[in-house]
């Protein structure tokens, strides 16, 4: 019987009715000098809820970056909180992008501060690195569950060094990106229409799941000289069980495209949240033109998702 005030059946139902897109808000300097302002905290402000004006209406999630706030110290964090306050005002689910990951009694410090409904950082879903070991992040998993909110797990990340971790091979052959595809399913399990633990998977990953390739080349051919390789082992990144949201981070700015989202998801690409930073922030200061473009990058996402 699906719940539908779990993080999963939300997500579900924002990708069904606003569609496949997710804008991130990154202030970098570089785009404040852009729309003309300075790299101040005035400058953080006025770029970040502009951009939340622009897009949180229409996008189904919109993901601010933690570090770009942070590094403006306490004033950069209280505008973070505007714009938690303003994106949930507007409509958007949040994910907050601060890819925590440490041991066990910490990760429970940073579960109250993003996903505890009392903190004012709370949000809906968070992102995380599970390179402290899958089983670190439980106390984040677990008041997830208690409270309705997601996770977003790191698997295979945009950046091409991610692969000399995430594509080594674990004693039983599969990947470290699989095993923790699998570590996920296993949270999501049987939950309908979506699980609440997300992964996070890179548009400009090279191959393809094991479902399109029927082979393991796409494990081979992302390596950057770690030599893997038994194509009896059954270890590609096999997202079929994976039953819960795909950040798909990586597109314009990094040179992922719509297309990229089926090549590198497979039958999995239903449940594919795009993620677009840069190449929207770069349209503005107009927040027509950021509309238009969010418009625009919303349509080809869900025409590439269609075929
Ligand atoms: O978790 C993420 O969002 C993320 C994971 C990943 O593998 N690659 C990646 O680029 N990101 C984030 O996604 C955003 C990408 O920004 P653009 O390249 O400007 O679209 C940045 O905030 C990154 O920190």
């Amino acid at each position: 019987m699906p719940d539908e005030k779990t993080f999963g059946a939300k997500a579900h139902k924002a990708l069904a009715k606003r569609g496949p897109l997710c804008v991130g808000v990154d202030p970098h300097a570089g785009l404040l000098r852009h729309w003309g302002l300075n790299d101040d905290v005035a400058g953080l402000e006025r770029f970040s809820r502009t951009m939340v004006e622009a897009v949180a209406g229409t996008a189904a999630f919109v993901k601010p970056q933690s570090a770009f706030f942070e590094r403006f110290g306490s004033k950069g964090i209280a505008v973070l909180e505007k714009v938690i306050a303003d994106t949930r005002a507007a409509g958007a689910l949040l994910l907050l992008d601060a890819k925590r990951g440490d041991i066990g009694s910490t990760m429970a410090a940073y579960a109250d501060a993003y996903l505890d409904p009392a903190s004012p950082l709370s949000v809906d879903a968070v992102t995380a690195s599970p390179y402290l070991g899958f089983g670190s992040l439980t106390p984040l998993f677990d008041l997830a569950q208690a409270h309705n909110r997601g996770v977003f797990v790191l698997v295979l990340t945009s950046n091409p060094e991610g692969a000399s971790v995430q594509r080594a091979k674990l004693k039983d052959g599969r990947t470290v990106a699989q095993s923790l595809v699998d570590d996920i399913a296993a949270l999501n399990d049987d939950a309908e229409p979506l699980g609440s633990i997300g992964a996070v998977i890179g548009a400009t990953i090279k191959g393809a799941p094991a479902e399109t390739t029927g082979s393991f080349a796409a494990v081979r051919e992302h390596t950057h000289g770690i030599t893997h390789a038994s194509p009896q082992s059954d270890s590609a990144h096999d997202l079929v069980k994976l039953n819960g949201p795909i950040l798909v981070p990586g597109m314009g700015a990094q040179g992922g495209r719509p297309g990229d989202l089926k090549r590198v998801l497979g039958r999995a690409a239903a449940a594919a949240i795009p993620s677009y930073s840069r190449e929207i922030a770069r349209q503005g200061p107009s927040p027509a033109a950021i509309k238009e473009a969010v418009a625009r990058t919303l349509e080809e996402c869900r025409t590439a998702l269609r075929r």
